[in-house]
């Protein structure tokens, strides 16, 4: 009999809990047919943790995350929460758990199923062979270092500080350089080295790790020349590595090539096998509580647990068949649907991947 693995649910705000619900009914199902044993444990986290525990992260909660062997995360945030101070903001939650349990490294693959080339902006003749992940660097950065507000000559001024040392930079970059070379051996560093410090520091490190990884092809580029060359010729990306704040963005503009934000997922990681799961996409307040929001983001993101935490490579090969083939039948979210009025619910689309996903 399989060992019991722990999992930590923490739904969140906003679309959190309805598109967390399916990916539930994904693990229980999973559990059925593959004979896999999950426990999961339920917390508060975000703005439903401020309204009910005063704490965007309280510390029951965190204590669950360590507890458990992976964690399963909707999303947080919402206006209601978003003139709070920032201790009280639901995102600062978000920061704090991923710095607390050293969850450095961001994996995000934005993989195009076929059938949805139509759900793009982009043309699908430029869309054609696309299959790029973004490793993006998760605790440090602008997000992370001090923040302050204070008068100045001209009134009233606002600093963000973006600080990396060379040990941040070389343990995500090693790890993108690993994960190239399981893939096409192509490396994008991303940075902006014509004008920011901690870009040139990421550069002179990238460069003196690039030796070590011979069979690697590694270019350089600029993240405003990345952000137009993602549109220009996505299919020549194969792994993108950069800091939080650019892969923050590059990774939403990357979503748009697989048709929706609706479709991402992600593994966070830090240096064993514990990780936590999450869609790329926020709680979308603009669809919440409507039951229309694309649970595929989050299913998506089980599978990525079971591949990189568990090892269950069938039960992951397993879920990403059965989204295709619910997909392939011509099955969509109304943000994925080029016939909006054929657009079908949440809880249908996590019906149809729970009843496509067999040994
Ligand atoms: N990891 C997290 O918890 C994140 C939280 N946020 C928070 O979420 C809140 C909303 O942020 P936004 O900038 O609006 O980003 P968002 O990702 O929540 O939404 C952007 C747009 O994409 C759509 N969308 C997102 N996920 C979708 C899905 N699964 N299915 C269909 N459509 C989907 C939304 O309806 C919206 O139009 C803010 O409070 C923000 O701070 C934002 C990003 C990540
Ligand atoms: C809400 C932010 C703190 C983070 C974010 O946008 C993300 O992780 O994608
Ligand atoms: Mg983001």
């Amino acid at each position: 009999m399989a060992d019991v693995k722990k999992i930590a649910v923490i739904a969140g705000d906003g679309i959190g809990p309805e598109v967390v619900a399916e990916a539930e009914k994904v693990l229980k199902k999973t559990e059925e047919v593959f004979g896999y044993r999950f426990e999961t444990e339920h917390g508060l986290f975000g703005g439903i943790a401020i309204d009910e525990k005063g704490t965007p992260l309280p510390e029951d909660t965190l204590e669950m995350c360590r507890r458990s062997d992976a964690v399963l995360l909707g999303a947080v945030g919402g206006p209601k929460w978003d003139n709070n101070p920032k201790e009280l903001r639901p995102e600062t939650g978000l920061l704090g758990i991923r710095k607390a349990l050293g969850l450095f490294s961001n994996i995000r693959p934005a993989v195009i199923f076929d059938c949805l080339k139509d759900a793009s902006t982009l043309k699908p003749e430029v869309l054609e062979g696309t299959d790029l992940i973004v490793v993006r660097e998760l605790t440090g950065g602008i997000y992370f270092g001090e923040k302050l507000r204070r008068e100045g000559e001209n009134g009233e001024e606002a600093v963000d500080t973006c600080v990396y040392n060379v040990k941040e930079v070389e343990r995500i970059v090693r790890q993108a350089f690993e994960i190239a070379r399981t893939r096409r051996k192509k490396l994008a560093s991303v940075d902006k080295a014509n004008v920011l410090e901690t870009s040139r520091l990421w550069r002179e490190t990238v460069n003196r790790i690039a030796p070590d990884y011979p069979d690697v092809e590694l270019e350089h580029v600029l993240v405003d020349n990345c952000a137009m060359q993602l549109l220009r010729r996505p299919s020549s990306f194969d792994v993108i590595v950069t800091e939080n704040m650019f892969g923050d963005i590059l990774s939403d503009e990357a979503a748009m090539l697989t048709g929706s934000i609706g479709m991402l997922s992600s593994a966070s990681l830090g240096e064993g096998s514990f990780g936590l799961y999450e869609p790329v996409h926020g709680s979308a307040p603009d669809i919440a509580g409507q039951g229309i929001a694309n649970p595929i983001a989050t299913i998506l993101s089980v599978a990525l647990m079971f591949r990189l935490t568990f090892g269950y490579h069938d039960a992951a090969a397993a879920i990403e068949r059965a989204v295709k083939e619910v997909l392939d039948a011509g099955h969509r979210t109304g943000d994925i649907a080029v016939d909006k009025s054929s657009a079908i619910g949440t809880q249908q689309m996590g019906d149809l991947i729970v009843a496509a996903i067999r040994q």
